[in-house]
């Protein structure tokens, strides 16, 4: 029998239960390994929440060969669309439930606002079982036209088969929503590696599965070090595909992994460094909301953050006093206080690792015109950070910082704009502000990102596809496209009247 622990929901009477061993085969059970438990904790108190069960790589095998069971016996081919969008929807319906226990869980593990994560991550990922569960019997092959009178041939769209799934901690809830649905919906079965850091919400989820009524092995949930359970699913012969979400050091190693094992399929969602342009002509009070939304949602720790802001220069002076105003208006404090707009930075490592770039920032000459101080309250707090008089080839221009923290400079010209913005690594997002409806066109085809936003920003919808370009990943999640991440397409030649004379 693995542990239970019972957490407090501060500010309230209730407890939340969470199972704390690996979900196999729909039981939560300790690992066959005796190595040590992850220590989860409450980034706004630095306070230990309790530990949770640690796979190991002979875990992961017996998480992968449970989903291969269910792939063959009770999942894949076995079960019509129709039932999986049934289950799909139980959980959806269980979600909706459960949102606010599963917000407060959220908010005492990763930080994160409850009303965020209620009305946000958790309302969007039901959304997307919703979404999925909309697509699983509507996953159809092709007959292909060969010749009329002997032969037709015809497409299959097969489950790709067991999926491991490793998902950060940005987005506990969220990012577990995108993996699971769309693999769900076209029959795949699942081993989920949620982060080490953030494995409260995928073990309660867990419970749902269970309760929805999803067969054994269908959906198995592995909390482990990204080292040890990360790595084992990612080299893992007997999977067949591995969806990521997580910094693109990490995405080279799990396509290695990949490459190096059985070549299995593979889908990333990296990191980014992602521009946001303000032109002459835009809506300067809209644009300054999006701008400072682009960067401070949750607290910055976004792949698609928009850090770096290049404003046109007739319009900088009042832009960026219009945007530091609505900066120091966000609230970023404890979750469980409605007003609050943001929370801390999910952990020490996260903590240390951003205020490094503040640091950094203010010694490669910077100017900090907002925030850049440290708060001296328990917790991993960072406010709001506005930079301005930077260069390129400063770090914290260059590289994702993963927090409130914003680098501000200025172009000319519509080209110098998009060169500046282009100047990356990365391609997954890219914002422009502008009115001219001729300029929107142009830019957002020179703009080199998978995503771009026009008007808006940080604004993702469950039927619109998302990924990246140039090392921000490969694949696509969300829409159609993502299911495509979890098909493989077989093609049947069928032969009905054509004879061949031997030998040709
Ligand atoms: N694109 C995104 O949404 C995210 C980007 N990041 C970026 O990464 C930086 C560092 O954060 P980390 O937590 O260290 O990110 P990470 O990329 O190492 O962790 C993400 C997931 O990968 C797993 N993992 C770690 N090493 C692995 C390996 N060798 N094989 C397979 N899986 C492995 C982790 O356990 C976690 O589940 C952040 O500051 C941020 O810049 C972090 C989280 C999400
Ligand atoms: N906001 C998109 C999901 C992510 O940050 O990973």
């Amino acid at each position: 029998m693995a542990n239970v622990v019972e957490l407090s929901v501060p500010k309230s009477n209730s407890k939340i239960r969470v199972q704390t061993g690996l979900f196999i085969n729909n039981d939560f059970v300790p690992s066959v390994d005796n190595i040590e438990p992850i220590r989860v904790y409450n980034p706004s108190t630095e306070e230990e929440l309790c530990t949770v069960t640690a796979a190991s790589a002979k875990d992961v095998d017996i998480a992968v060969a449970a989903a291969r069971k269910a792939f063959r016996e009770t999942w894949g081919k076995n079960v019509s669309g129709f039932e999986r969008s049934r289950l799909i929807n139980k959980l959806a319906d269980l979600m909706e439930r459960d949102k606010q226990t599963l917000a407060e869980l959220e908010c005492l593990n990763n930080g994160k606002p409850v009303k965020i994560a209620r009305d946000f991550d958790i309302g969007d990922s039901i959304g997307c079982l919703r979404y999925y569960a909309g697509w699983a019997d509507k996953i159809l092959g092709q007959s292909i036209e060969i010749d009329h009178k002997t032969k037709i041939a015809i497409t299959h769209p097969e489950p790709v088969g067991v999926c491991g799934q490793i998902i950060p901690w940005n987005y506990p809830i969220q990012m577990w929503a995108w993996k699971v649905a769309p693999a769900l919906a076209v029959g795949c079965t699942i081993v989920m590696k949620p982060s080490e850091i953030t494995p409260l919400t995928a073990l309660k989820l867990s419970e749902l599965v269970k309760e929805a009524g999803f067969p054994p092995g269908v959906i198995n949930t592995i909390p482990s070090l990204g080292s040890v359970g990360g790595l084992a699913l990612a080299a893992h012969r007997g999977v067949d595909k591995v969806a990521f979400t997580g910094s693109t050091v990490t995405g080279r190693k799990v396509m290695e992994a990949a490459a190096n094992s059985n070549l299995k399929k593979v889908s990333l969602e990296l990191g980014g460094k992602s521009p946001q342009l303000v032109f002459a002509s835009a809506d300067i009070e809209q644009a300054a909301n999006w701008a400072a939304l682009g960067i401070l949602y949750n607290t910055g720790q976004d792949c698609t953050a928009g850090s770096r802001l290049y404003v046109q220069d007739n319009i900088y002076d009042k832009f960026v006093a219009t945007l530091a105003a609505k900066a120091k208006e966000l609230v970023i404090g404890d979750g469980f206080d409605e007003r609050s707009g943001g929370g801390p930075v999910v952990s020490k490592t996260q903590y240390d690792r951003v205020w490094s770039y503040i640091e950094s920032g203010k010694k490669q000459g910077a100017r900090v015109i907002v925030g850049g101080e440290r708060r001296t309250t328990p917790g991993y707090w960072v406010d709001a950070t506005i930079f301005t008089d930077i260069r390129p080839d400063m770090k914290i221009v260059e590289e994702e910082i993963f927090g409130p923290v914003l680098s501000v400079g200025k172009f000319h010209t519509e080209q110098e704009a998009i060169d500046l913005a282009n100047d990356t690594t990365y391609g997954l997002a890219a914002g422009l502000h502008s009115t001219d409806q001729a300029q929107c066109h142009r830019v957002s085809s020179a703009l080199e990102a998978g995503t771009i936003w026009i008007n808006q920003y940080n604004v993702l919808y469950n039927n619109v596809p998302f990924g990246g370009k140039k090392q921000s990943g490969v694949g696509r999640e969300l829409g159609s496209h993502a299911l495509d991440e979890y098909i493989s397409t077989k093609a049947v030649h069928w032969n009905y009247g054509e004879n061949i004379e031997w030998p040709l």
